[in-house]
């Protein structure tokens, strides 16, 4: 009989002991997202098994103590931006790679326990960046409401089911939630961007780099050697010289001083691209540190435009030509 699940991209298969673990509880986007994951390489079946974790930073720990094989977690949002808490535990622990990048729309309710009227919410739980993404929201539906911070979307919801003596009424979480943990759905769509989308990566340790596709992603952190007139300008020529379009760019500060500050950076390619494997090696020159978070397929498989003097063919002739200037000239 034929093997009715999908083929999962070179390097993305999956075992039957193949462990997850992602940012919970039930009923998070991340969930959603690892969800989607997984049914697009073939194996949906493992989502029931997989461990949700309270803390994006508990997800990576797993991870690095090789407690699950593959986390989920947030790391960019279409409206807020860079999820922090994200890019700073990637940087923070050596060890951990981008194994594949899952997008999925954000869309919010507003949810309390059964019986619960919208004029009687007095104080609303969240994660903070669903809070930031419903403010325009609140300010029209329930402009008194205070705002209660919570571990996640889900976690909000999990607790309004559970607990009695909480400070808020409802929680803005994914319809997913709601339902899991049987809440009441008080008003849908309240995001004030319909058009928002998350972005999730799959992390893993060392030693699993995917294949290149022609359509994907490498994601690296820069740390420049001093402070310096037209020192960013220096490492991000390394970039434009090769044709090679970036797709994030965020400062960090390190927390070594004021003003000391890391470049987080996405851009299109593989580590096997030339361009790329020269570009790497040209940073590798310029900055004092480069960090390889890893290459990855696009998850909208957009393949990159790749002028045709950044292309292979083109990076293997000037090889040539020079190997041929060096034994003729
Ligand atoms: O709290 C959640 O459900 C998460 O997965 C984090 C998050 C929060 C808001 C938008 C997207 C992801």
């Amino acid at each position: 009989m034929r093997d009715p699940r999908p083929t999962p991209p070179e390097g993305q298969q999956v075992s039957n002991e193949t462990t997850y673990g992602y940012f919970g509880p039930r009923g998070t986007f991340t969930q959603a997202a690892l969800a989607a994951h997984l049914e697009s390489v073939g194996a949906a079946d493992r989502l029931d098994a997989s461990v949700p974790f309270a803390t994006v930073t508990a997800v990576l720990d797993a991870v690095q103590a090789g407690e699950i094989d593959l986390g989920v977690v947030p790391i960019e949002n279409s409206v807020e931006g860079g999820v922090s808490a994200t890019l700073d535990a990637l940087n923070a622990r050596d060890e951990l790679y981008i194994r594949a990048e899952v997008l999925v729309p954000i869309t919010f309710v507003l949810a309390a326990r059964p019986g619960t009227t919208l004029e009687s919410v007095r104080a609303v739980g969240s994660h903070s960046h669903a809070w930031a993404q419903v403010r325009g929201w609140m300010e029209a539906n329930l402009p008194a409401a205070h705002y209660v911070p919570t571990l996640s979307t889900a976690a909000a919801a999990e607790d309004l089911s559970g607990l009695d003596d909480l400070t808020y009424q409802a929680a803005v979480c994914a319809r997913m939630a709601a339902d899991t943990f049987g809440l009441e759905v008080l008003a849908s769509d309240i995001g004030d961007n319909a058009s928002a989308v998350t972005r999730f990566v799959v992390v893993s340790g060392p030693g699993h780099l995917p294949a290149a596709t022609g359509a994907d992603k490498t994601t690296i952190m820069l740390f420049q050697h001093d402070d310096h007139a037209g020192g960013l300008l220096e490492m991000l020529e390394q970039f434009a010289a090769r044709g090679i379009n970036m797709t994030r760019l965020e400062s960090r500060p390190t927390g070594a001083a004021m003003g000391s500050y890391g470049f987080s950076i996405d851009f299109e390619g593989h580590l096997d691209d030339a361009r790329v494997a020269e570009t790497l090696m040209s940073l590798h020159r310029v900055a004092a540190r480069v960090r390889f978070f890893g290459s990855y397929p696009r998850a909208d498989a957009r393949p990159a435009e790749v002028v045709p003097s950044a292309s292979d063919e083109s990076f293997a002739d000037a090889r040539d030509w020079l190997e041929q200037l060096r034994t003729q000239g």
